[in-house]
């Protein structure tokens, strides 16, 4: 009884979080999301951000490093509508081809922790947030099976999360946030807690996600050179309060390999952007 409970609280509240978060803000035809002077302090007096200024074009995958503390979690939060600001606008065109923002296929945010239900297989987790929308069963299993294809892991639908590997688990995490087809993915240093091996591995299978679906990528990371490695451009931020330093484009052709990691342009990019840190 105890544990059917917490199961509704732990849904509800991935429902609060990661559906209802959307907010309703269009923007211009091209530019998916809009932060004009943000500025965000906290309760407790913190300034996190302040004076925060970004474009985002539809398709960019765009990266935010920094230095610990210095808000790029903070600044992921405000766009998905997760947490509020003290000052600035913000803009998001994330539904409809009208640039309209709609709850059913705006964004979707993965976190560091795949938080996936223990008590579901790969599947129902990779449904809940289509079941929670009330899609019919059998569009909502066709849409996560073909998201589970997409992230390799079709052949472990029926798995619970225990038995997958920290890769697999955060694959299952990915193909729940893109089960709904949202424009905008937003992620949270989602391979922060992977090995180098694995974390590469992801990296290519991301940036070939990104490439087949069209969508745009907003990417926190502590990691420059995994930054350089998959955006179109980087954001570098400063802390106290946490600022943008810099944008610096990434102009390397895609489809990436370990061509482009163990190119010239790429060590120099890595320095260029650690040094502005
Ligand atoms: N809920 C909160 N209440 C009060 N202060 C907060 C809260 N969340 C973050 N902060 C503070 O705001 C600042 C920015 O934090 P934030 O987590 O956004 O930075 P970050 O760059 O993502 O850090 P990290 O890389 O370590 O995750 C920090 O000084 C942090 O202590």
């Amino acid at each position: 009884m105890l544990q059917a409970k917490s199961k509704e609280i732990e849904e509800r509240d991935y429902k609060e979080k990661v559906i209802e978060g959307n907010e309703e803000n269009p923007a211009s035809a091209k530019t998916i999301v809009k932060l004009k002077g943000i500025r965000k302090q906290y309760n407790t007096g913190v300034l996190a951000i302040d004076h925060v200024s970004l474009d985002i074009q539809e398709g960019e995958f765009v990266s935010i490093v920094g230095p610990s503390g210095c808000g790029k979690s903070t600044l992921l939060r405000i766009i998905a509508g997760l947490g509020d600001y003290s000052a600035g606008s913000l803009e998001i065109a994330s539904g409809d081809a009208n640039g309209k923002g709609s709850k059913d296929s705006g964004l979707s945010y993965v976190f560091q922790d795949a938080t996936l239900m223990p008590w579901r297989t790969v599947i129902d987790n990779v449904i809940l947030p289509l079941a929670l929308r009330k899609v019919p069963k059998a569009e909502r299993e066709a849409a996560a099976m073909e998201k589970l294809k997409m992230v390799g892991l079709e052949k472990y639908a029926d798995s619970y999360p225990r038995q997958l590997s920290g890769g697999m688990k955060m694959r299952v995490s990915i193909a729940r946030a893109l089960a709904s087809g949202p424009k905008l993915l937003l992620m949270d240093e989602p391979f922060g807690a992977l090995d180098e091996m694995t974390r590469f591995r992801l990296n290519s299978e991301l940036l070939q996600i990104w490439q087949d679906t069209g969508i745009t990528v907003v990417f926190v990371t502590h990691n420059v050179q995994e930054a350089v490695f998959l955006s179109t451009k980087v954001v570098a931020m400063r802390a106290h309060p946490g600022r943008i330093r810099e944008i610096v484009p990434i102009e390397h052709a895609y489809p990436r390999g370990d061509e482009f990691r163990s190119s010239m342009a790429f060590t120099e990019l890595s320095a260029t952007i650690s040094s502005l840190l």
